[in-house]
This record gives C-alpha cells, structure tokens and sequence, in this order.
C-alpha cells in the first residue's frame, strides 16, 4: 500500500507543512507535544479539512486541494484507533464490537469476527460490560472494532499513552498479532521512543508541524540521547529456555545467553538496559557475570561523559553504554574488539 500525503494546514498559532510517502507498512509519526502528529491524523481521517495538498491511498485520491476532491471520513477506509477507547459505555462487548459491523456492506465483511477475537485475546470478553473492563482491554476491543471494518490502513494516535507500563507492555504483542495475521498497514503516533522501537519499522520525527528526519525505528532510538531516556534499551526477542543447574539457557543467533528468568512459551522479550553490559579489552581471568560474548564495536556516539557503544555479535546487535573516561581507557575505537560481560540478572522480562 503506498500512502503519498501534502498537506498545508494553519490554525491560529500554528502551521502544519508536510509532505511524505510510506514506505514500510509499520510507520511512526514521532515528535514532542504540539508539533503536530494529531492534526496529521485527523487531515488524513477527514476529520479536519486541510488549506492545501493532497492525500493519495494506493490509487485512491482521498483528498486534492487543487481537484476539489475531499472524500468523507467514512469514504476513506481508514480505521482509527485514539489514546482512549470510545466504546458505548451501556453495551456489552459484543455489542459495541457488532454495532459497526452490521452497518458493513456484506462484500466488505472480510474479516472472520471469531479468528480476530482470538488474535486479540478478547473471546472471553464478550459478554462483559464495558464498564468492567480494564484500559489494555478496553483498547483491545477498540482495535477489534477498527479491524472489523476492514479498513486498508489503521492510524493509532498514542494508544498506549492512557495505560500504566504493565498494561502497555501486555497490548503491544497483540498489536503486532493484529498485524502479522492481517497485514494492514498501519501508522502508530507517540511521543515515546521505546513504543517507536517496538511498533514501528521506520519513523517521521516531526517538530513545530515540519518533518525533521526520516529514519529507521532503530535509528531513532540509538540516537535519542534528548528524549529523556537515561540510557539505551536492548530489546532481545529469545525463544524456549532449557533449565541449566538452576538458572536457564537461551539461544540467540549463535549465542547462548544464561538468565535467570524462566521462559513462558516459545516467545520471551527481555529488555537489557545498555548500562548492565561491562566492556572488557580481553576475556576476564573470572568473573560473576554469566554471559561473556565477544563482540566488535560497530559504532560510538557520545553525549557528554556518556558513551553509547554499538556492538556486533556474530549477526546480532547490542548498545553499551559505558563513560568516555573508560572508552579512552579501553581503547575503543571503530573495529575494535572487546569482550562484553551481561550478568544472568540484567534481563528482565517485559513479556
Ligand atoms: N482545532 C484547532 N484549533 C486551533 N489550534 C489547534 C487545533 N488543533 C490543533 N491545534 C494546535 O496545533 C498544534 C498541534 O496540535 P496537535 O494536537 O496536532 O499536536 P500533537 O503533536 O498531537 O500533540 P500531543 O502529543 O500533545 O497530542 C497545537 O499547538 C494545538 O494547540
């Protein structure tokens, strides 16, 4: 799906001025508040009217200053999905998940209702009130009740921002099944760059209404030293554990990773804060830490006295983040090899 957007639109204070094309079909539009990410939203949805430029959906024009073109939001085919769920409050799950459906035209009823309830974990649900569910669960249905449409891309402003880091963590995998099992592209707006990282491929930075940068999530991430992050966050996607004496072996690429976390199933992410990796120029005589991976430094940036080190291992990628006194010490330059020492602890589970 290609999505080519030009749009121009001026409130009081404010102006908007942007003009991008999708490339990935998981993109992140990322920048701090008021720079303008809703109001891109909204001008893509219909809900506001832009002063000038174009939307264009694959080869549907959604909008066209010059042409006179301004397709309704219910034209559009675009499913949204906001910070806070918008469910009828006196209905039961089912009703608020069947409401809009039924108002779907039979030819474009292409989602199997059962198989998404499944694939967001809401079967269960069903019969629930709304007023008894949880915020992780209230956005889940919202979602189901945007997939249900069948829309051909779904635009999610901040949907995580309204829960509690337990909550946003327990969504985030059934976002991405929603996407694995359907494939609609999709374009997740925060101002969090961990959220970027874990739902987004590539990332528009925008600040006051203008695009800053265009950039690969990952990108993004190694060099948010001003977004508020202390440090850097390795995210390590492990499959089963096997018990190793009392602690548990997991398999990453070519590399056995000793932790103390036992596996739920055939898919665990660990987050690995870049400080809790040690660099040593050579393998260390002994050592407390578990894990010892030889490792070449990739890249450095610096921010100050702090150092942020990329490292390869074998075909998988980790940070570092050590001080620049230690960085002078060890030598580390480009190419260089050191040996990166993770105690069993340092993971910890996300889910
Ligand atoms: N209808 C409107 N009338 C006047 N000003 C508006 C209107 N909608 C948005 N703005 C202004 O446009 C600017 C961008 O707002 P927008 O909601 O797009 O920012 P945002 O990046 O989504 O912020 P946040 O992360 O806080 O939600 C803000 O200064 C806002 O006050």
């Amino acid at each position: 799906m290609q999505l080519d957007v030009e749009l121009k639109k001026s409130f009081k204070d404010f102006t908007l001025d942007v003009a991008f094309s999708l490339s990935s079909p998981r993109t992140g539009i990322f920048g701090p508040s008021g720079s303008g990410k809703s109001t891109i939203m909204n001008l893509l949805s219909g809900l506001e009217l832009p002063d000038s430029g174009f939307i264009r959906l694959g080869d549907t024009v959604l909008f066209d200053a010059k042409r006179k073109i301004n397709l309704k939001p219910n034209q559009r085919n675009i499913g949204v999905v906001f910070q806070h769920a918008h469910l009828f409050p006196h209905m039961s799950v089912k009703k608020n998940l069947f409401y809009g459906y039924k108002r779907i035209k039979l030819e474009n009823r292409q989602i199997d209702p059962e198989g998404l309830f499944k694939v967001l974990g809401i079967t269960q649900l069903l019969s629930r009130d709304v007023s008894t569910l949880s915020g992780g669960e209230r956005q889940r249905i919202a979602l189901a009740r945007t997939v249900l449409s069948n829309p051909r891309l779904i635009l999610m402003d901040e949907p995580l921002s309204a829960l509690d880091e337990g909550h946003k963590f327990q969504i985030i995998p059934y976002l991405k099944n929603v996407f694995n099992n359907y494939g609609i592209p999709m374009i997740f707006i925060s101002h969090s760059v961990l959220e970027m990282r874990m739902m987004t491929d590539e990332v528009f930075v925008i600040q006051k209404g203008r695009i800053q940068r265009h950039s690969a999530a990952e990108e993004l991430v190694r060099k948010s030293w001003g977004s508020g992050l202390e440090s850097y966050v390795n995210l390590i996607n492990l499959g089963g554990a096997t018990p190793c004496k009392d602690l548990f072996r997991y398999k990453w690429g070519h590399i056995n990773f000793i932790l103390t976390e036992p596996a739920e199933g055939e898919e665990n992410l660990f987050e690995l804060d870049s400080r809790d990796i040690l660099l040593f120029k050579r393998h260390p005589e002994a050592t407390s830490a578990r894990n010892l991976l030889q490792c070449t430094v990739t890249d450095i940036y610096s921010s100050g006295n702090r150092v942020r080190v990329g490292l390869a291992c074998g075909n998988e990628h980790l940070i570092a983040q050590i001080v620049s006194e230690s960085v002078r010490e060890l030598g580390i330059e480009e190419g260089a090899m050191v040996v990166a020492a993770i105690k069993a602890s340092a993971f910890k589970k996300i889910f």
